[in-house]
């Protein structure tokens, strides 16, 4: 497991040791001991999720207020998405910066996303396999969704006009009006 950081403090590409032979691949997808011994950090995930998504469309920016903050590793299974993560800690020096990764089920790359952060993707192929496990649980009356398009973070997702869903549609915030729990 080879683990990469950015200037954006606490997020991690995770990129595991994938075996492959005669019969396909394995590898293994979270391992508590080797994440702690690589990154530091003894995640107690609590839930996993997986979605499926076309071409197009475009989840987030979500995250869960405290105290039902979320840490996210998420991976792609099958196809390919944008992965992006902004900074709404407001003592953070990256404040309003966001990082974007490509995950695929080809790269089986991991990205992990503590709480503090707002969290979306792009999908790029039809029928994306996207899984995470999560340190909270699911809380509906803690989301909050930033703007896809917000003008200040500005993020190039490479999509024009993307299928959102319409409660991202009606209720995302902008970060400007946005007072972040972090
Ligand atoms: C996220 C979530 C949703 N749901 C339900 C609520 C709703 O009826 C249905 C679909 O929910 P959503 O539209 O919120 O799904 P989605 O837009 O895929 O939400 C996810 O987006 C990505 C970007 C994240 O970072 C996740 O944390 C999560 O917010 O599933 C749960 O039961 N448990 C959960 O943990």
């Amino acid at each position: 497991m080879q683990i990469e950081r950015f200037e954006i403090e606490g997020l991690l590409l995770i990129k595991p040791r994938v075996f492959e032979d005669n019969r396909g691949y394995f590898f293994e997808s979270f391992n508590k001991q080797d994440f702690f011994a690589h990154a530091g950090l003894d995640l107690n995930f609590v839930q996993d999720n997986e979605s499926m998504s076309n071409a197009g469309v475009l989840r987030g920016l979500h995250m869960q207020a405290p105290p039902h903050e979320q840490g996210k590793l998420v991976r792609v299974v099958q196809g390919k998405v944008l992965d992006v993560a902004v900074d709404i800690r407001k003592k953070s020096p990256t404040y309003g910066q966001y990082h974007s990764v490509i995950l695929s089920g080809e790269n089986k790359h991991q990205f992990y996303i503590p709480p503090g952060f707002a969290h979306g993707f792009a999908v790029l192929e039809n029928k994306t396999v996207f899984c995470y496990k999560c340190t909270g649980y699911y809380n509906k009356e803690s989301e909050f969704s930033i703007k896809w398009n917000d003008a200040d973070i500005k993020i190039d997702w490479g999509i024009k006009i993307p299928i959102l869903s319409e409660k991202d549609e009606k209720n995302s915030v902008s970060l400007n009006t946005f007072n972040s729990p972090f």
